[in-house]
């Protein structure tokens, strides 16, 4: 029998709603993964509520949680790790070391970094350190990264021109490290209004992907955690970086059409789980180059 993954996931908790782990772990467990998750923060509910209440893990408990895991003799048994919403960039840090202690003991073990650096139009707030922290150091150590528009042009230091732009800002990241580069929502000078494109960048090939855009009265929060989490939890599983890939844009359309039917702000995960499991909309991606 095929032996489950193990995945570490790092980031936000939020005690109502979606985002970050709250909006992760659940997808990526029925898919078939067991997730670790480790909660950076705890929070009543997502910034974008504009006010939360709650605490921010010391940065010293993720080394104490991860030696916690070695001590007991399973940390081995770690296949990826993901990071995502910190709250500061002492605790980046910190997630490197792990991510380092993890490899040394597994190294074909995984890091994918999702680079939430906010967004303070939308409310989504992240410390200035963190952004910079996720620039100067976190890249480099990444196998896969996956940024938004806003988080590739942080990356690049300005705006694309047009979609090979961001093909090539994308692809100038592979050179700080990582094998892939996932940009989950791309936005650039004549992007159709009606779709939602994505980007897969690897050395290998570049892949272009476009699904329908839906119309929500307030964007749902948590989209691009439950993006990255179930592209690593699909590569785990054994998928290509490409299936993963296509499946991981089916999944969430499913999740965001269960969610515009039940006019909910919050992502409906739990109403979504067997289009989560088994996504019927299935989306192909095309072949790009420079
Ligand atoms: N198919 C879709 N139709 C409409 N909105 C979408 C669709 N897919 C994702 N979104 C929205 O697009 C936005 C992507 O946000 P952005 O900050 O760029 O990326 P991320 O969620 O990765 O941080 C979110 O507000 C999300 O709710
Ligand atoms: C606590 C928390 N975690 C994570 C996120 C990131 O969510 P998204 O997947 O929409 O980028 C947010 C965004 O506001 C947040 O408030
Ligand atoms: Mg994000």
């Amino acid at each position: 029998m095929k032996r489950t993954p193990h995945l570490l996931a790092i980031q936000s908790h939020v005690v109502f709603g979606h985002a970050g782990n709250s909006a992760a772990v659940f997808p990526m467990q029925r898919v078939g993964v067991n997730v670790w998750p480790l909660n950076t923060v705890q929070f009543s509910n997502h910034t974008q509520y504009g006010h939360w209440a709650g605490e921010v893990l010391a940065p010293q408990q993720i080394p104490a949680l991860i030696e916690g895991i070695a001590a007991i003799g399973e940390l081995g048994n770690c296949d990826a790790i993901l990071s995502g919403y910190l709250g500061s960039a002492d605790q980046g840090r910190a997630i490197l070391t792990g991510v380092a202690r993890i490899k040394a003991i597994n190294p074909k073990a995984l890091y994918l970094c999702d680079p939430v650096m906010g967004h303070p139009e939308k409310g989504c707030i992240v410390p200035q350190e963190v952004s910079d922290f996720l620039l100067d150091e976190a890249a480099a150590m990444a196998d896969f990264l996956c940024p938004n528009q806003l988080e590739l042009d942080s990356f690049a230091g300005r705006k694309p021109q047009s979609l090979f732009d961001c093909l090539a800002m994308a692809k100038a990241l592979l050179v700080r490290g990582p094998k892939a580069v996932l940009v989950k929502h791309l936005d650039y000078p004549g992007k159709l209004p009606d779709g939602f494109e994505m980007l897969l960048v690897t050395n290998e090939g570049s892949w272009h992907l476009r699904r329908p855009l839906l119309a929500f009265p307030r964007q749902p929060v948590g989209v691009g955690d439950l993006t990255s989490g179930l592209f690593l939890a699909r590569v785990l599983l054994g998928d290509s970086l490409l299936a993963a890939f296509e499946f991981t844009a089916a999944a969430v359309h499913e999740v965001l059409l269960e969610t515009q039917a039940c006019a909910s702000y919050e992502l409906e995960l739990v109403r979504a789980q067997d289009r989560i499991a088994h996504p019927r909309v299935r989306f192909e991606a095309t072949p790009i180059g420079l």
